[in-house]
């Protein structure tokens, strides 16, 4: 009988192979394991679990940025801004840009030197200005579109919110003459690709900046730091947003990304130019730059 089988089975040639396979097996052989915080999960399980992060912090996130950061957060990302030196006519792409914090700033900043052109009787300034704020999540970009209606720039046709992945962008080569991303880059799974989109989507002289929570490295100011990061910030998490498990994860999530030489390194390899970094506050937080020469 057995042998009969095996004839048939022979007679046959290849056993088929189930129609689903070829679709699976790729996500099998190609998720690596990848971290999520301090957990380790499968890469393809990373972007959900971010995602789900920002849905859940998304009504709470600007006030809980207010409250962990004692505010300051606001002058690191009008230090941001002003590294950029944003001008009328400029096509910026803010990328992980959220509830577009940095997106207003660059606006503002562009109307400023236009209103001051205009004052001093300058003309034939070019001004199609345009600012898109990308980002994964649409809970985050809603409440960004909502408070640009309460700032009075809901019909301001310079801003636009676009929902797209850091890591394959929808952007046209050498569209962008700015790209930024504040607090961004840490919460991606593959930094290079990012790293490599934002070289692409760039014009010759485009300039790169990237505001990210960092490494500090004074002994003292560490053991406070951590402390505070590990101890403090879940709590108010819990207590403010109801939400302990994301603000850990965001913790965490600081301590897993490259320290500033590690990621400055992997900003020249991407193919930028003029690469250099700024420590604020001892390191917690830093702006690395760079250029697309
Ligand atoms: C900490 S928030 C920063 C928001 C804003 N840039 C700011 O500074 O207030 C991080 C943002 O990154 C977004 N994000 C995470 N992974 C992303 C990805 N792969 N592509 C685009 N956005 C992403 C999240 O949805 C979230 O809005």
């Amino acid at each position: 009988m057995a042998r009969t089988t095996m004839m048939a089975l022979l007679r046959r040639g290849t056993p088929k192979i189930p129609r689903c396979l070829p679709s699976i097996l790729p996500r099998f052989l190609h998720s690596h394991a990848t971290s999520f915080g301090f957990k380790q999960v499968q890469e393809d399980e990373k972007s959900k679990l971010v995602g789900g992060v920002f849905s859940s912090v998304a009504s709470s996130y600007d006030l809980m940025n207010d409250m962990m950061s004692a505010g300051l957060h606001r002058l690191w990302k009008d230090r941001l801004v002003s590294k950029l030196h944003p001008f009328p006519g400029m096509k910026h792409l803010d990328v992980a840009g959220g509830t577009g914090d940095v997106a207003f700033r660059v606006l503002e900043s562009i109307t400023s030197v236009s209103d001051r052109a205009l004052q001093e009787g300058l003309s034939g300034i070019e001004d199609e200005t345009k600012i898109f704020v990308c980002d994964i999540n649409p809970n985050m970009l809603n409440v960004g579109k909502k408070r640009a209606v309460e700032k009075g720039l809901g019909e301001d046709c310079s801003l636009h919110w676009v929902e797209g992945d850091a890591e394959a962008l929808s952007f046209a080569d050498g569209s962008m003459d700015g790209y930024t991303i504040a607090f961004g880059i840490r919460n991606v799974t593959h930094i290079e690709k990012v790293l490599s989109e934002a070289y692409r989507v760039l014009k010759r002289g485009g300039r790169f900046l990237c505001l990210e929570l960092s490494h500090v490295e004074l002994p003292v100011f560490k053991q406070i730091y951590d402390y505070y990061s590990f101890s403090i910030i879940p709590a108010m998490g819990e207590f403010l947003a109801g939400d302990r498990d994301s603000y850990q994860y965001l913790v965490e999530s600081i301590r897993r990304f490259p320290n500033q030489e590690t990621f400055a390194r992997m900003i020249l390899d991407a193919g930028f130019q003029k690469v250099e970094y700024e420590n604020l506050v001892g390191g917690v937080v830093a702006i690395h730059s760079g250029l697309k020469l």
